[in-house]
């Protein structure tokens, strides 16, 4: 069914750049090892086996979160993956970069800086701009082919995603074949019975802009993390506000999706389940809980959701035929904070029912609390690229493959 040209369409000892998705949880400004590494690591490891010159871009964080980060730790950490040395440049397409990548040979891998460190990456733009821009021109005449092998990111419209297709040969890595199959598939599926969607995460814009066009397919949303902070304040509760100056995780998700978060919360009320009361950490260090109607923004970071809320969300999932999970329900990387996602996923996993987990970040859930990969029928790394992908909504990134191809 694959609709573009992939690594087995490639000429020999090609010049290749290969756009992968590294984004990744950063912990005191340590990038944490991910199924995304481990994943693209196959992509680069058969290219670099193939003879081919690797030259590798990616992403991290968005610029003013403490996520926002050098890549020199991950040209380690891929090359652990792949068993051999991962050059790094701290440039993207200075004459550093351009020097770095002229002196690779055969089977050489490198790795460029931060794509989110040029200005010509992040507004999203038409590709044919993204293709004037002087990050691809600069960059495309050093290569043969372009490879984007980041289905996680293919619903940006950024300069390293979609310029590049329109000025070089453009192929799918094995990434992107797998997750394009594995989510089209389910896009395009029927489901019988009852169909639940749990729905968590920090990035509530994306999924929250799907959840309409997802409502006439989903039965019941049972929702978590900042998204659910967001329906609790449509719902009248003091929750869903910034209280720290340095970091923005409501009031621009607010700003941008009030209109929606209350025309959803108002038509579809039956079907989108709230928490019942949210977690947060007293000041001996423990987790403590308030009820919704306790709930204080100006004092307390809620983190989970609470334990009512969980044992609510249990046999709603337990009694469902397909649950597709989006986004952790709490900040799960602290065990107290790890009831709502792992409750969420546990349910998924001993519920004979078909099952989809996505996530870069929310799919470590699944190793980090002894849970295994088989238990679904999918565990997906990317998060808002395969919600948008079940609503048949096309991914820029994944178009201009399929396009190059024609
Ligand atoms: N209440 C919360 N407050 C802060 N962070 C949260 C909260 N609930 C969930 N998270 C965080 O959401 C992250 C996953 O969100 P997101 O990046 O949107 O999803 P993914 O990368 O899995 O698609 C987790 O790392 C978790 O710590
Ligand atoms: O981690 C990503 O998306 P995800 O959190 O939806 O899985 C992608 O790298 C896209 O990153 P972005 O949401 O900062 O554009």
């Amino acid at each position: 069914m694959t609709s573009f040209n992939t690594i087995d369409d490639l000429d020999a000892e090609q010049r290749v750049l290969v756009r992968l998705d590294l984004n990744s949880p950063v912990d005191d400004g340590e990038v944490q090892d991910n199924r995304r590494f481990s994943r693209h690591a196959e992509t680069v490891k058969e290219l670099a086996e193939a003879g081919h010159r690797v030259v590798l871009m990616a992403h991290q964080g968005r610029p003013g979160n403490d996520t926002f980060v050098s890549l020199d730790q991950h040209a380690e950490i891929m090359a652990d993956h792949i068993g051999r040395d991962v050059q790094f440049v701290d440039d993207i397409y200075g004459d550093d970069a351009i020097a770095a990548i002229e002196s690779l040979e055969a089977g050489d891998v490198l790795l460029l800086e931060n794509t989110r460190m040029s200005d010509d990456e992040l507004p999203e733009e038409d590709p044919e701009v993204k293709a004037e821009t002087e990050f691809v021109r600069t960059l495309a005449p050093h290569f043969d082919a372009y490879i984007n092998d980041a289905y996680s990111a293919a619903h940006r419209k950024h300069a390293s995603l979609v310029g590049f297709p329109l000025v070089l040969p453009a192929f799918a890595g094995r990434v992107m074949e797998t997750e394009y199959e594995a989510n089209t598939a389910i896009a395009n599926r029927e489901f019988d019975g009852q169909v639940t969607m749990v729905v968590g995460g920090t990035k509530a814009t994306d999924v929250i802009g799907v959840m309409n066009t997802l409502g006439d397919k989903i039965d019941t949303f049972c929702m978590g993390g900042i998204a659910s902070h967001l329906f609790l304040r449509a719902a009248g509760y003091d929750v869903g506000y910034d209280r720290h100056e340095n970091l923005d995780l409501y009031d621009t998700q607010w700003e941008n999706n009030e209109e929606i978060i209350r025309e959803l919360y108002e038509e579809r009320r039956d079907q989108i389940k709230l928490p019942e009361g949210l977690a947060y950490e007293d000041d001996d260090g423990e987790r403590a809980e308030h009820d919704n109607e306790e709930l204080d923004a100006a004092n307390y970071d809620y983190m989970d959701i609470s334990e009512e809320t969980v044992d609510k969300y249990d046999p709603i999932i337990r009694d469902s035929d397909a649950v597709f999970l989006k986004g952790a329900l709490g900040v799960f990387e602290d065990e107290k904070f790890s009831a709502g996602t792992v409750g969420a996923v546990k349910a998924i996993a001993e519920t004979d029912c078909f099952s989809v987990v996505g996530g870069g970040d929310t799919s470590r859930s699944i190793e980090m609390y002894g849970m295994d990969e088989d238990d679904f029928d999918h565990v997906s790394i990317a998060g808002g690229a395969y919600i948008r992908a079940l609503t048949g909504d096309d991914l820029p990134g994944v178009e201009l493959l399929i396009e190059a191809a024609e």
